[in-house]
């Protein structure tokens, strides 16, 4: 038995300290437990915060945890969108889920979504060797944007994909903060939603998809959920756009990445001699641990529960300590050295590394994107360590206050010469 050691006054409302500390703030109250629960209040709901790998089994138990009603409109209106899987528990969200995982983790399909990133990097590289300022967070949006596009069959012109990539970008920008970033959040997300809407239609209107070798638009159009029901128009395009906005959100670990490459630049030597993309694997899962993206996620108390000794009301705010698992001295050799050697020689495992959620995919509401994160960063940590370039004087720092945070420059660099 533990002895638990949960943090004082439960009672206290954290919305203000949260806003304030940002990736900070839950680490924090842990180091003040030890690691043991942390309960307190989040916009005035009761709240506990677990950690830890026995955490992650039950917390992924739909016995434990539901998503029902747990996201607040505010993070829906922007990031995920209404009607989406990450709202779903039971039937609904395995059937779901099933249509996510078709399509994302299919082993052929990934690879060619990475072969249109490298191609769209190639495309924009050679605008690059002018000696032009580039702002690489900004390029890789619109590259990812532009790959992803054309991977889930959805044709813009030039400007409409600079749009798509300055939408998406907005989305997750501001879907934890109020104020300007959150209107434009809102106001992307209903501009994407609409495009999108009106492509399900036409695919609609052409008649069933026969095949199962649908692109992820026809998939999607044509998907039966649990009811046996096709989505509506509006759901559908929700959907759609979770495909397509977190794929354009891998610019954050592509500045994250040039920012370790900057500042460990040893690593871009074994990069460039990389063959089979060992090395380039490795830095892209230390890139997904040791810099902040997701901090925690979250569900409601489906019963009165017990953890550990400690009880857990119905409908209690659970969440889980992403950020903070992933920099667990406990858990991990000096979490704070970047060391993409942990894993050059293996692939992490399951409830190791936890960047995109923890548990089975298939079960929970794990990332199913994940295999597509880690090759298409893959792709751009190899191009990156390909390309010679100077970094000018500029604002790199990463202010932990600010979610979701990045390099405050973007990473400028000015590419020198082609190799
Ligand atoms: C950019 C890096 C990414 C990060 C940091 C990330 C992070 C996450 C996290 C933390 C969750 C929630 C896990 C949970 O609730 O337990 C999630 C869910 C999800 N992600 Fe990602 N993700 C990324 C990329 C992707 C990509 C590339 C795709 C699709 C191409 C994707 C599609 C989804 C979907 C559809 C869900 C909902 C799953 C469900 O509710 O069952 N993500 N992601």
């Amino acid at each position: 038995m533990h002895p638990i050691k949960t943090a004082s006054a439960p009672w206290t409302d954290s919305t203000l300290p949260l806003l304030a500390a940002g990736y900070a703030w839950l680490p924090d109250r842990m180091r003040a437990t030890d690691g043991e629960p942390v309960r307190t209040r989040l916009l005035g709901r009761p709240v506990i915060a677990l950690r830890g790998p026995e955490a992650i089994g039950f917390f992924y138990d739909e016995r434990h945890v539901k998503r029902t009603a747990a996201l607040p409109g505010p993070v829906l209106d922007t990031l995920f969108g209404r009607g989406a899987v990450h709202t779903l528990d039971g039937d609904a969200h395995r059937v779901r889920k099933a249509m996510f995982l078709a399509l994302l983790k299919d082993g052929a399909g990934v690879s060619a979504l990475a072969e249109h990133v490298a191609q769209q990097w190639a495309k924009a590289s050679t605008e690059w060797q002018d000696g032009r300022d580039v702002v690489l967070f900004d390029e890789a949006a619109v590259i990812l944007a532009r790959a992803v596009c054309a991977w889930v069959g959805v044709e813009r012109s030039d400007e409409a994909y600079r749009r798509v990539a300055e939408d998406c970008v907005a989305m997750v920008d501001g879907f934890a903060t109020p104020g300007p970033r959150h209107w434009r959040a809102r106001a992307a997300r209903k501009r994407q939603e609409e495009a999108l809407v009106a492509e399900i239609c036409t695919i609609r209107e052409g008649g069933e998809l026969v095949s199962d070798s649908g692109t992820a638009l026809e998939v999607v159009a044509w998907h039966r959920d649990a009811d046996g029901r096709l989505l509506d128009p509006h759901t559908a395009a929700v959907e759609l756009l979770n495909i397509i906005r977190p794929t354009v959100a891998i610019a954050w670990f592509a500045a994250f990445a040039a920012h370790a490459l900057h500042r460990w630049p040893a690593h871009r030597e074994p990069l460039r001699k990389d063959t089979g993309s060992r090395y380039a694997r490795a830095f892209a899962h230390e890139v997904r641990r040791f810099y902040p993206f997701a901090p925690f996620v979250g569900g409601l108390a489906v019963s009165d529960l017990t953890w550990r000794g400690e009880n857990i009301a119905k409908d209690t705010l659970v969440l889980l300590d992403l950020y903070g698992h992933d920099h667990d001295p406990g858990l991990w050799d000096s979490p704070y050295r970047f060391d993409p050697q942990r894993f050059t020689d293996r692939e992490p495992g399951a409830d190791e590394l936890i960047p995109q959620g923890g548990g089975d995919p298939a079960r929970g509401h794990r990332c199913p994107g994940e295999d597509i994160t880690v090759a298409v960063l893959s792709t751009l940590v190899t191009q990156l360590a390909d390309l010679d370039f100077e970094v000018p004087d500029q604002d790199l720092t990463i202010p932990l206050s600010r979610v979701p945070t990045r390099p405050r420059s973007g990473f400028v660099f000015r590419a020198v010469r082609e190799r």
